[in-house]
């Protein structure tokens, strides 16, 4: 009889539909002995949404100083006791994932590990980020966006000119005419880019406006494709929007996303703050 394969613990969450599979391994000798290539095969079956647990992405709680040698560059000296090890669903590695960091505290909440109303914070590939859980609330500072070199976005035989926004990880940002253009765009395919510009690959936010202040997108992510949400995504759009509107600070929108409503609001001293609900659906085990 063949040995059957360790098991290990998961819970699965998301924010606005922005779901993860969560793999707690607090002291890091859960996963933490996986190779590279070995770790992005296992984010890979349980991201599946027929055979594996389905999730835009996966989110490996780990102490920061449980990380492997291997990896402590990636926490960049964060003072921070938690570190949000984050793979997009294709396996790959990215800086940040603002629903992502959200539910990661929810999680740390419900686990009694942090104290809700007091500031918290997560180290990730994109240095330390401060949230704040208030009741089904969570804020999480995205930190200070740069709006780099304009640049174009296309989808079929459509191109729009789009705001390049570095939120940590890397964003286009780009408004298109109205509601039937936005529901009809097929993003079962990355959207086409400038691969000089973003040579590590893009998210790409599609954007209409609803009133004043308030917008709606659609998001095409990297390593994971559409998904119904995208906190990095929300700030950019927040930036690209504000500055489109010369809005003065501190400039709060609400942003519609097919999965729910996110507020977002650019400080006076340059920080963009995102809020939603963030929850935990299930919990269990697993050998995928
Ligand atoms: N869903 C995330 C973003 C996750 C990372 C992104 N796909 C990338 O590769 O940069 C969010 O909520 O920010």
């Amino acid at each position: 009889m063949g040995q059957a394969a360790s098991d290990y613990p998961f819970l699965k969450g998301h924010g606005t539909e922005n779901d993860f599979v969560l793999l707690p391994d607090l002291e890091g000798d859960t996963h933490g002995g996986l190779s590279e290539d070995e770790m992005a095969e296992r984010v890979r079956r349980l991201c599946d949404r027929r055979a594996g647990i389905g999730g835009d992405g996966v989110l490996r709680v780990v102490r920061t100083s449980r990380m492997r040698p291997a990896e402590l560059v990636a926490t960049q000296g964060s003072r921070s006791e938690w570190f949000m090890d984050y793979r997009n669903a294709d396996g790959s590695i990215a800086e940040m994932c603002g629903n992502g960091i959200r539910v990661f505290v929810r999680y740390l909440v419900d686990e009694g590990l942090v104290t809700p109303g007091l500031p918290i914070d997560v180290g990730t590939r994109d240095g330390n980020k401060t949230l704040l859980v208030e009741g089904d609330r969570v804020t999480v500072d995205l930190g200070i966006p740069q709006v780099l070199t304009a640049t174009s976005v296309s989808i079929g035989d459509r191109t729009w000119s789009a705001t390049n926004v570095d939120m940590g990880n890397p964003h286009a940002v780009a408004f298109v005419d109205d509601e039937e253009t936005l529901a009809g765009l097929d993003l079962t395919r990355p959207p086409g880019h400038d691969e000089a510009t973003y040579p590590h690959g893009v998210n790409v936010e599609l954007v209409v406006r609803r009133g004043e202040r308030h917008v709606a997108m659609r998001v095409h992510e990297r390593g994971s494709g559409e998904t119904r949400s995208c906190g990095t995504g929300a700030g950019a759009v927040l930036v690209a929007a504000a500055q489109a509107d010369n809005a003065p600070r501190p400039a709060t929108y609400q942003l519609d996303v097919p999965g729910g409503t996110l507020s977002l609001t650019w400080t006076e001293d340059d920080h963009v703050l995102l809020t939603g609900p963030a929850v935990i659906v299930a919990t269990g085990r697993t050998s995928l």
